[in-house]
């Protein structure tokens, strides 16, 4: 074992004392400043799950749509998913133990997963584009050459590039070419064939304004756009020449606000999307003729996405089952949307990333959106398997079209995580395929007035949530206060549930008017107030 080398360079990384932080739902994240250590530790967790998995680790640097100032990391497991929920406790553990604890916390890992110290391993590295995250990324690759781990630095890519290039590392190839320029050529490819079959490739010409957040989005599209040409024209703003990461622009910022961000030139109906700071979120939006600003988020994106595969399936003539995965905080019209108009299964999933896609798994295509544009599209192997031979053995002409144009959504779309570049070419291609304005798009359905807030309490953790955190169990009397103000709205929904990756408790609130909306929205806070004072 190597642990004296370890413990060796941990000195170069120490821990401060007494500070504990947790592996939430998206890795680490708090001021840049406290992270060394925790960087360190976490490239020796890499070594560890890559020698137990015999695969290829991913580590991203990042703490996407959250203040430059702050930075992050979240592990990547062999397939291009999430860390195993079950080794989140040992990178917990790992991030808080004390300099003369670590030894013990490594150790009971190796113990507790058998793991063989012998075994090849290798990490690979990627970071976003805040000025604190070169340092934050060599000291991951510390962890591992302490180790003494094969690694390699991939340098800036957004964070659904590095889980495509850990998705390739360890399919030898078959999801694509793992790296950069292979990223580029498997979505571009997929792109133009699909484009190229609408008729309407040449009508609507407009150009896509991008809001690039100020990250690493913008960098990727400038490196991207040059594949994409003639067929997208993109139009690119906050591209990080001028602006700060994230300030007043990007897909959170829109999303929570309701707003345009700041530094895009936007004309009435044309479309503009937002990407977040590390590009794994998407929201689009145009103003009308009146200058109103409308948003179309990662609901209106899952309808607009599946509506397209199901009129594909019906096509092609397969019985695959299809599900749409969402969370609390989906707009109520998009659910009674989908359910009742498409009758299309909808399941609320908890709030994360992880939770979504892991429900999503279960069908043989699931299609999985947060609202706030974090989202793909599944497809499983025998989903994939018969689209593909559909292509050469469908029975008309008619359905070996709709096979291939599946076949180039399963290309085009990125199954490994939420992808900004990938969603919004995705959506870019229906758009063009259907000869749909982003209005048309709009007028879908309309959403319920509504309203996302957050409230600092004393301890958040007072709260417990059940059936998809739609609900409070604890403290008690607070859902039946939440039930008493929602009884009183017509088509109203509220809840509250503690975040979990901010130090807040979040408050949504959702009514059939903006003025009875209005009105509505504060009334948890009150109640969420009182409960501030009773703790
Ligand atoms: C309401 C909301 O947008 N919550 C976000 C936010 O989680 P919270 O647990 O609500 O802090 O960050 C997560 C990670 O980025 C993201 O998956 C999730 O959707
Ligand atoms: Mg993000």
């Amino acid at each position: 074992m190597h642990l004296e080398a370890v413990l060796k360079s941990s000195v170069r990384h120490a821990k401060p004392a007494g500070l504990t932080l947790q592996y939430g739902t998206a890795g680490f994240r708090t001021k840049a400043e406290h992270l060394d250590h925790v960087m360190y530790r976490m490239g020796l967790l890499a070594v560890l799950r890559s020698k137990k998995t015999k695969s290829v680790i991913g580590v991203m640097v990042t703490a996407s749509h959250n203040p430059e100032e702050d930075n992050g990391v979240k592990l990547v497991d062999p397939m291009g998913e999430m860390l195993v929920q079950e080794w989140e406790v040992y990178a917990t553990n790992l991030a808080n133990a004390e300099e003369h604890e670590l030894q013990t916390a490594l150790t009971n890992i190796i113990k507790e997963e058998t793991i063989n110290m012998q075994d090849e391993s290798c990490v690979v590295i990627g970071r976003d584009t805040r000025p604190s995250s070169e340092n934050l990324s060599l000291a991951v690759i510390d962890g591992v050459t302490a180790f003494e781990s094969r690694y390699q630095d991939y340098g800036l890519v957004s964070t659904p590039q590095l889980h495509y290039i850990v998705c390739c590392r360890n399919t030898d190839g078959r999801y694509g070419e793992p790296t950069v320029e292979g990223y580029y050529q498997k979505l571009s490819k997929a792109f133009n064939d699909l484009v190229k079959q609408s008729p309407n490739s040449e009508a609507d010409k407009k150009s896509l304004s991008i809001d690039g957040a100020n990250g690493i989005g913008a960098l990727k599209i400038r490196e991207m756009e040059q594949h994409l040409q003639p067929l997208l024209s993109l139009l690119l703003f906050n591209d990080g020449s001028k602006g700060k990461l994230n300030h007043a622009c990007g897909a959170d910022y829109v999303k929570v606000l309701q707003k345009a961000p700041e530094g895009i030139d936007m004309k009435p109906g044309e479309r503009c999307c937002s990407f977040d700071g590390d590009a794994d979120r998407i929201v689009y939006y145009y103003k009308d003729n009146e200058h109103r600003f409308h948003l179309l988020d990662g609901d209106k994106i899952a309808t607009l996405i599946s509506t397209f595969i199901k009129e594909l399936l019906v096509k092609v003539d397969l019985t695959l089952n299809m599900g749409v995965v969402q969370t609390a905080y989906a707009n109520g019209s998009s659910t009674r949307y989908l359910e009742e108009i498409m009758k299309v299964p909808v399941y609320c999933a908890k709030t994360g990333v992880k939770h979504l896609h892991h429900k999503a798994q279960e069908f043989d295509i699931g299609v999985y959106f947060e609202a706030n544009g974090h989202g793909t599209v599944l497809f499983s192997k025998r989903a994939e398997e018969q689209i593909r031979q559909l292509v050469d053995t469908g029975t008309s002409e008619e359905s070996r079209k709709a096979a291939q144009m599946l076949k180039n959504v399963i290309d085009l779309i990125n199954q490994t995580v939420g992808d900004a570049i990938s969603d919004m070419l995705v959506i870019e291609a229906i758009l063009s395929l259907k000869g749909l304005s982003v209005e048309k798009w709009d007028e879908i359905y309309t959403d319920l007035p509504n309203r996302q807030l957050k409230v600092k309490v004393a301890d958040r953790r007072v709260i417990e949530t059940t059936n998809a955190e739609r609900r409070t169990i604890k403290p008690p009397g607070l859902q039946e206060n939440i039930d008493e103000i929602v009884k009183k709205y017509h088509m109203s929904r509220a809840f509250v549930r503690p975040s979990g990756t901010e130090d807040v408790v979040r408050v949504y609130a959702e009514a059939d008017t903006q003025v009875r909306h209005a009105k509505f929205a504060n009334q948890p806070i009150k109640t969420e107030e009182r409960l501030r004072i009773g703790v």
